[in-house]
């Protein structure tokens, strides 16, 4: 058995705000942090859905200011250390100037899997912040491994520390999450992480494949909450990578108990594969579309499946959260 040590990033506290319509409150941030950090969990993210500044009619509005909730979060950490999230345009320098002084200690800048250069300041004032800085390339499954390789290649030599393959629309099969991360591996010197989306179960295998391949950072959240079917389940990925010899200093016990105890509380729905998400992970749409897609199908009279095909068609992106609204409105005539 090989050992191998990880960072497992938590990111319920993002990830899953897609999951509740961005409706987190102060205290559900604080009984998670809480829980996160006994648990051992080094980094955990929290920010909107969309990241840093996401909250909007387009988006979704946050029901708490997410700087309020990343203090928050800051200030139930004894041991672990807060993200958040970036995407440049939707976030500012100055949102991430202000939450690194509320204490957060990592970024991850994201951005579409063929955009890395939209990215570079932003990178650059993550390390002169001093934060742990990541490049997130969302959507990988959307350009063919030598463009995921240049784009790579790009973040880091702005100074990203992590270049993380993004399944964004949980649509990558165990051998495309394989040829990409060994491809990366082979031209960066910096670290590389993944983050999983369930749509097709495969969540999972997915990550560890990523791992097999020299993936040193991968993401999860409790009980899977997030968007879409959700992420890697984060309680799961612990007990898996225990028997498989993989290092993550999380304890079994206190993290099922986050998952169960905590955030279960919290969740407004099981996240599961249902009719809709597996049909995300079939055509390969964006994961945070989900409860847009539902709340536009019910509005036109139209099948959801037939929206998110029709999308998948269209090569939709984030950001372009209104098409989900234009595509139902056409089915719908
Ligand atoms: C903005 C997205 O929710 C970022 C993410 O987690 C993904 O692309 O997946
Ligand atoms: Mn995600």
């Amino acid at each position: 058995m090989n050992s191998k040590n990880l960072y497992l990033v938590d990111v319920t506290l993002r990830d899953g705000s897609h999951a509740v319509k961005h409706a987190f409150t102060e205290e559900q941030i604080r009984v998670v942090a809480r829980s996160l950090d006994q648990a051992g969990v080094k980094f955990f993210e929290v920010s909107h859905g969309d990241g840093l500044g996401g909250s909007s009619l387009q988006y979704g509005l946050s029901f708490v200011n997410e700087m309020k909730l990343i203090e928050a979060a800051v200030d139930e950490c004894r041991q672990s250390e807060v993200s958040v999230l970036l995407i440049p345009g939707i976030g500012t320098k100055d949102h991430l100037d202000e939450a690194a002084k509320l204490g957060a200690k990592m970024v991850r800048v994201a951005t579409h899997v063929t955009e890395a250069d939209v990215a570079q300041q932003h990178i650059q004032l993550g390390r002169e912040l001093g934060l742990k800085t990541a490049g997130f390339l969302m959507m990988a499954h959307m350009a063919p491994v030598d463009k995921l390789v240049q784009q790579a290649k790009l973040f880091e030599s702005y100074g990203a520390e992590i270049v993380y393959i993004v399944d964004s629309a949980g649509t990558l099969l165990p051998h495309q999450v394989k040829d990409r991360t060994a491809a990366l591996r082979q031209v960066l010197t910096c670290d590389i992480g993944f983050h999983g989306h369930n749509n097709l179960s495969l969540a999972m295998a997915n990550t560890i494949e990523a791992i097999n391949e020299g993936a040193t950072y991968v993401d999860g959240s409790l009980r899977c909450l997030g968007a879409g079917s959700g992420n890697t389940q984060t309680e799961v990925m612990v007990a898996v990578f225990e028997r498989l010899g993989f290092l993550t200093g999380i304890d079994l016990y206190p993290i099922m108990d986050a998952a169960n105890g905590v955030a279960a509380q919290i969740m407004q729905r099981p996240q599961e594969v249902t009719g809709t998400s597996l049909i995300m992970g079939y055509s390969g749409v964006y994961s945070s579309f989900l409860l847009h897609t539902q709340d536009a199908a019910k509005r036109f009279g139209v099948d959801e499946r037939d929206i998110l095909v029709e999308l998948g068609k269209r090569q939709a992106v984030g950001g372009q959260e209104d098409l989900i609204f234009q595509v139902a409105a056409e089915l719908a005539n």
